[in-house]
C-alpha cells in the first residue's frame, strides 16, 4: 500500500474529479491496465489479483463458490478476492459482477422474478423499480455490488434464443422498463445526464446491455448480424439507451452482434462517437464475455487486431475472462508501439475509477452479512408473485365466441386434473439463467412454488386435485374431472442454445393438450420464453394463458386462474400464427397474427 501520510484519492470529502486525478497521477501503466481487466472467479486467486492489479472479477453463468452456497460462503469468497486487491500498492478495490437478470438467479434460495418477456407485459415501471430494489438487496446479500442487468434488447424475432431477456418488440415498453435501473442503483440525485450513480450499500451498479441492436439479428440468430438503416437503429434499438444513460446507468455492455456487417465490439462510431460523445455517457463500457475474441469468426482468429479494434472502439473494461496474460501482454505491446495511445487507456481507467468512487467502493470495499436475510425474503417473493400475476396474458376464455367464460375457475368443485410437463417443474418455470447458465429441469434446483403446488394451495380443501404429467385420453375420459389445467411449454435454454427455427412446444405437450382438452374443459397455461406455435391447438382449448417464464413464485399463476386477482396483461409481443411469417412485429405492413401486440382478455377478481 502507498506509504506515508495523506492520500487525496482516499479522502471521500474530496471532489470526485480530484480523487480521480490524484489516483491517476499515482498509477503505473500496469496498474492502469489491470483496472481494465475483468477475469472469471475461477482464475481470480489472490496471487493473480495482486500480480496483475486486476480491477474486476465476475461469475459467468452458473459460476458459484459451491452448490447451494449460502450468503456467508459468497461474502467470504468475494471478500477474499477483495482483500488481495486492497493489499496492492494503491489499494484500489476490485468490483465483482454477476448476471442478476431475473433476481439473483445464480444463487440458491434467491427470489427468481419473471424473465423480462413477462415483465414487459406489465407495462408497470414502478413494479420494475421495486423489482430492481429487491434484486439489489439480494445481490448485496452475497457481497456483490454489480449486476449485468438490465438487458434492454428489443427482440424483433422470437426465434432468437435470448428473446425472453427482452421486455418487448416495442422500444417504448423497453424504454419504460428501464425504470429498473433506479431500482437497482438508486435515484439519480442530480438531473445531469449520463452521470453514473449508485446509492450506497443497498444498491448495485447496473449494466445496460447489449449495445446495440442485439435483438435485431437476421432470423434471430444469436450473435449474428443486424441489418438495418438509421431509422431501425435509432428508432427501434437505440431509444432504451437514452433512458438508461439519463437514469445514470453505471455501465454499458457491448453486444456480440454485428451492425450491417461491423461487429459492435469494433464499432468506434457508436461506442465512442455516439454513446460516449453524443449521449455523454460517463460510466464505463464493458465487453461481453470473450467479446474481443468473437470480433472474428471463428473467434480469436487474429487476437492482436481484435484487441486493437475493441480498445480503439472505446471499450473500457474487457471481460476476458480467462486468458488475462494474453490480453495484458498484447495491450502492453500495442501501447509500447504507440498503436494504442495513452489517452485511450486514461479514458478507460478514469471511467472505471469514476464508477468505483461514485458507488463508495473505496469507502466500503468489503461486504458483510447485514443483507443476508434479504435473500429470497417473503417480501421479495410476494413482489415476484405480484409480478407473475401482472405478467400473465389471457388469450382465450371460452371455447367459442359467446361461450360462458371459463376463467376464473371455481375453487370449490369435485375433482380437477392438473397435467403437463410444466405443471410441477420449477426449473421449466424459471427458464434459462437460473442456478446454471442454461437453466435446469426438475424441482430441487432452488426454493419456489410450482404451479401444481399453487393450485393445491388455492382450491377448496374438499376439491380433489389429481396430477398426471402426461395422461392418455382414457385416463382423462374415465376420471370424471370437472375441469383440467394443462401446463406445457419450452424447456430451459440460454443464448445460442435457445435459437429455434420451428418454435414448437416440447413434446409431449401437444399430445397432452389433445388427450386432455379432447375430453374435459381445459385451461392451457403456456410456460415459454416467447410466443410459440399454438394455432393448431387453439380450437380444442377452452381457455389459454401465456405465463412466459414466471420464476419461483408460481402462486401468482393460481391467484389469477382462480380469481383472487383479475387478468390484466396485454401482449408485449406479437403472437404469430406460423413461423413462416417471421419476423412480424406490430406496425409492419404485413401483419396477420394469431393474437396481436396489445391483445389480452381481462377478468374481474372474485368479490371478497
Ligand atoms: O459450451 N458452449 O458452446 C459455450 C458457448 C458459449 C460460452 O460462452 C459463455 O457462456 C456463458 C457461461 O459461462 C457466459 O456467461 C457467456 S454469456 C455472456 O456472459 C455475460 C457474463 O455472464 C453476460 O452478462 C452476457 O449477457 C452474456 O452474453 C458466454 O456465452 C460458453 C460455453
Amino acid at each position: 500500500a502507498a506509504t506515508g501520510g495523506y492520500l487525496k484519492y482516499k479522502d471521500p470529502k474530496q471532489p470526485l474529479g480530484a480523487r480521480i486525478r490524484d489516483l491517476m497521477n499515482r498509477m503505473t501503466l500496469q496498474e492502469k491496465i489491470g483496472q481494465m481487466v475483468q477475469i472469471e472467479r475461477t482464475v481470480a486467486t489472490p496471487q493473480v489479483m495482486k500480480k496483475y492489479f486486476i480491477g474486476s472479477v465476475l461469475s459467468g453463468g452458473g459460476s458459484v463458490p459451491s452448490p447451494k452456497a449460502t450468503p456467508a460462503t459468497w461474502v467470504n469468497m468475494v471478500n477474499e478476492i477483495q482483500k488481495a486487491s486492497l493489499s496492492t500498492r494503491l489499494g484500489i478495490p476490485m468490483i465483482y459482477g454477476i448476471d442478476a437478470v431475473h433476481g439473483h438467479n445464480n444463487v440458491y434460495g434467491a427470489t427468481i422474478f419473471p424473465h423480462n418477456v413477462g415483465l414487459g407485459v406489465t407495462r408497470d415501471p414502478n413494479l420494475l423499480k421495486r423489482i430492481g430494489a429487491a434484486t439489489a438487496l439480494e445481490v448485496r446479500a452475497t457481497g456483490i455490488p454489480y449486476a449485468f442487468a438490465p438487458c434492454i434488447a428489443v427482440c424483433r424475432d422470437p426465434r432468437w434464443g435470448r428473446c425472453y431477456e427482452s421486455y418487448s418488440e416495442d422500444y417504448r415498453i423497453v424504454q419504460q422498463m428501464t425504470e429498473i435501473i433506479p431500482g437497482l442503483q438508486g435515484d439519480l440525485p442530480t438531473k445531469r445526464r449520463g452521470v453514473p450513480f449508485v446509492g450506497g450499500k443497498s444498491k448495485v451498479a447496473a449494466c445496460a446491455k447489449h449495445f446495440v441492436g442485439d435483438g435485431g439479428t437476421v432470423r434471430g440468430i444469436d450473435e449474428n448480424n443486424t441489418v438495418t438503416d438509421k431509422n431501425g437503429l435509432f428508432g427501434i434499438h437505440m431509444p432504451g439507451y437514452y433512458n438508461a444513460v439519463n437514469k445514470g446507468v453505471a455501465t454499458v455492455m457491448v453486444s456480440y452482434s454485428a451492425l450491417n456487417g461491423l461487429r459492435m465490439h469494433a464499432n468506434k462510431e457508436l461506442v465512442t462517437g455516439f454513446l460516449k460523445n453524443k449521449l455523454k455517457f460517463r460510466g464505463f463500457v464493458i465487453s461481453d464475455w470473450q467479446g474481443i475474441d468473437r470480433i472474428t469468426n471463428p473467434p480469436h482468429l487474429n487476437y492482436s487486431s481484435s484487441l486493437y479494434a475493441g480498445i480503439s472502439a472505446g471499450i473500457d473494461m474487457i471481460m476476458v475472462p480467462y486468458n488475462y496474460t494474453e490480453f495484458i501482454d498484447e495491450i502492453n505491446s500495442q501501447i509500447k508501439k504507440k498503436l494504442i495511445p495513452m489517452s485511450r487507456i486514461d479514458d478507460a481507467v478514469k471511467r472505471i475509477l469514476r464508477v468505483k468512487f461514485t458507488m463508495g467502493l473505496f469507502e466500503e470495499p468489503l461486504a458483510d452479512l447485514s443483507f443476508a436475510n434479504q435473500l429470497g425474503s417473503k417480501e421479495h417473493r410476494e413482489l415476484a408473485r405480484e409480478a407473475v400475476r401482472k405478467s400473465l396474458v389471457l388469450l382465450k376464455n371460452g371455447k367459442k365466441k359467446g361461450d360462458k367464460p371459463v376463467l376464473p375457475l371455481p375453487k370449490k368443485t369435485g375433482k380437477i386434473l392438473v397435467a403437463g410437463t410444466h405443471a410441477d417443474n420449477l426449473g421449466n418455470q424459471c427458464g434459462g439463467w437460473t442456478i446454471t447458465w442454461q437453466g435446469l429441469n426438475g424441482n430441487d434446483l432452488t426454493v419456489g412454488t410450482t404451479i401444481l403446488t399453487a393450485v393445491k394451495n388455492t382450491v377448496a380443501p374438499t376439491t380433489q386435485v389429481v396430477y398426471n404429467a402426461n395422461p392418455d385420453a382414457n385416463f382423462v375420459k374415465s376420471g370424471k374431472f370437472d375441469y383440467a389445467i394443462v401446463v406445457v411449454g419450452e424447456p430451459p435454454y440460454a443464448e445460442m442454445f435457445g435459437d429455434s427455427t420451428n418454435l414448437t412446444i416440447s413434446e409431449p405437450g401437444p399430445s397432452t393438450i389433445g388427450n386432455v382438452c379432447g375430453s374435459v374443459k381445459c385451461v392451457v397455461v403456456v410456460v415459454s420464453g416467447r410466443p410459440v406455435v399454438m394455432q393448431p391447438y387453439v380450437s380444442k382449448i377452452d381457455a389459454l394463458v401465456a405465463a412466459w417464464l414466471p420464476g419461483t413464485e408460481g402462486q401468482g399463476v393460481a391467484d389469477a386462474l382462480f380469481g383472487d386477482y383479475g387478468f390484466t396483461g396485454k401482449l408485449a409481443r406479437t403472437w404469430f400464427k406460423s413461423v413462416k411469417q417471421l419476423p412480424m412485429n406490430v406496425g409492419d405492413k404485413y401483419y396477420d397474427p394469431l393474437y396481436p401486440f396489445g391483445y389480452g382478455l381481462t377478468t374481474k377478481p372474485n368479490k371478497l
